[in-house]
Formats: structure tokens, sequence, C-alpha cells
């Protein structure tokens, strides 16, 4: 097993509060693992400083690859997206307007780009790659069984549904890690269950590393091969769903009596 993700003495500072405190920790290739930690504890702070949406104000964010190792931390985001991470957000982004289908073409077009003027002149490479995305969409919507919803307004989808397309279109971007920030919140059990198979899927079947934020606890020892856990922007353990479990000053500050895993 390799490194993917590596974060170095990563801090987080708004003003006088810091929210994410000298985090290190490493995350292999292909695996699938939790962030987890009290409300307020720096989780999502801690997406946003790897995935550059806002950089760390201390620290670096090393994304290693076969080509070498890039300092994520000195890249824009739309630059660290094109270098292979996708995220989904807390409250879903999707186009509310468009179809499902457009949703998840969108994310791609960035892989896909066509010149200006083969765009303008609709010249027939441009229908050529019009295609190609039309047809990697709906592979990915068959995949994972939104093919039925296909050209339905995302908007108007049940709540689960909306959330599996925001993870599908962060996966069409053919991305290397993927981030999920609560992608259970909201859900009912049946979903919830429907969206563990989709995380193991994105694992098993597209070798993408998932790194997820989540309060549902079954859901993380169920799921997570590693569990990173923060409180007070600190990284207070780092382990197997059975190592978090029995480490005490974890249970104090979040299990509390309430696993049920
Ligand atoms: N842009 C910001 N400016 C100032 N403070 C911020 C900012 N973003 C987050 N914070 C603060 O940083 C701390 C960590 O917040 P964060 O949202 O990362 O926690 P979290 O672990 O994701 O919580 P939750 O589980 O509730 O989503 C909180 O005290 C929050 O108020």
């Amino acid at each position: 097993m390799s490194t993917i993700l590596e974060l170095q003495h990563v801090s987080e500072v708004f003003g006088g509060l810091t929210a994410v405190d000298d985090v290190s920790f490493e995350v292999e290739r292909g695996s699938l693992v939790a962030l987890i930690g009290p409300n307020g504890a720096g989780k999502t702070t801690l997406f946003n400083a790897i995935t550059s949406v806002v950089p760390p104000t201390s620290g670096r964010v090393l994304l290693h690859t076969e080509q070498g190792t890039v300092e994520l931390n000195k890249k824009a985001a739309y630059q660290v997206a094109k270098l292979g991470l996708s995220r989904t957000f807390q409250n879903i982004r999707l186009f509310a307007d468009m179809s499902v289908r457009d949703n998840v073409a969108v994310a791609m077009t960035s892989s896909y780009r066509e010149s200006f003027v083969a765009t303008m002149l609709r010249l027939p490479s441009f229908y050529k790659k019009e295609a190609a995305v039309r047809e990697r969409a709906d592979q990915l919507l068959a995949d994972f069984d939104l093919t039925p919803y296909a050209d339905t307004e995302a908007g108007n989808l049940p709540y689960g549904e909306q959330r599996r397309v925001e993870i599908v279109r962060a996966l069409a971007t053919s991305p290397q890690v993927i981030f999920l920030d609560e992608p259970a919140a909201g859900m009912n059990p049946e979903e919830t269950a429907d969206l563990m198979r989709l995380i193991r899927k994105l694992q098993s079947d597209y070798h993408v590393t998932v790194v997820l934020i989540e309060h549902d606890m079954s859901l993380v020892m169920n799921l997570a091969q590693r569990i990173f856990v923060l409180d007070h922007g600190k990284l207070i353990a780092d382990g197997t769903p059975d190592e978090i479990k029995a480490n005490e000053e974890v249970v104090s500050a979040y299990l509390g009596g309430g696993v049920h895993a």
C-alpha cells in the first residue's frame, strides 16, 4: 500500500480561533477513511484546507502521484480539482433546474474541454465530444441506478437521490480522491443503506480513495478502514474502527455511550 495524501502539521486559524491545530496524517491509496469528531471540531475546515477552498494557514498538504508529489496547499481550488480531488458539500449543491444527466455531464466538461473555435463553429469534433460526454454520463447514471431519473430536474428528486446524484457528479471527473461531507445527513435508514452500497462501490469498482466526514457512527464503523478523530481542531486519535471504539479519549470526547455499530 502507498500513501496518496499526506498532511504535515496543517493548521487553519480564523482571527483568534485555531479551527485546525497542527494536524498530520496519511491516507493510503484506494482506502476508505472517515474523519469524525464533535460539532465544531474542525472537520469541514480541514476538508476546505485539503482541497484549497480555504488553503491552510500553515502546514503542507501533499498529493503523491505516479508523476511525483504535488503540494496542494500551493494550488488554487480549481487546480486541486484538476489534480484529481473532488468533493461534495454539507448542503447539496446541484443545479436544481437542470436534469440529472446534465448535472453529471457539466462536471465532465473540464476533462473533455473542446477548443473555443470548435465549439463556436460547431465543428464535427464538438459533436463527437458532446456525444462522448453524454455517453459517459449515462453510463455513470446506469452504474448507480439513476437512469430512471436522467431527464428529471435534479431539484425535483427526493433528498436521498439528490445526494446520490451529487456523489456521482463528484465521480464524473474521474477523481483520485473523493471527499464526502456528511453524505448521510438527513437520510432515512433505507437511504443510508443505499448510500453505504454506493460508497463501497466507489472504492471497489472505481478504485477511488474515499475520505468522508460523518456523524452516523453505524455507517462510519461499518465502512471505514481507518478513522481520524478531531476534537477542538486537534487530531486526538487515528486507528481502525475497533481501536477507535476502544479509545477512552475518543469515547469521552465524542462517542459517549452511543456507538451503535
Ligand atoms: N470562515 C470561518 N471564519 C471563522 N470561523 C470559522 C470559519 N469556518 C469555520 N469556523 C469555525 O471553526 C470551527 C470549526 O468549524 P467546522 O465547521 O470545521 O467544524 P465541523 O467539525 O465541520 O463541525 P460540524 O460537525 O458541526 O459540521 C468552528 O468553531 C467554526 O465556528
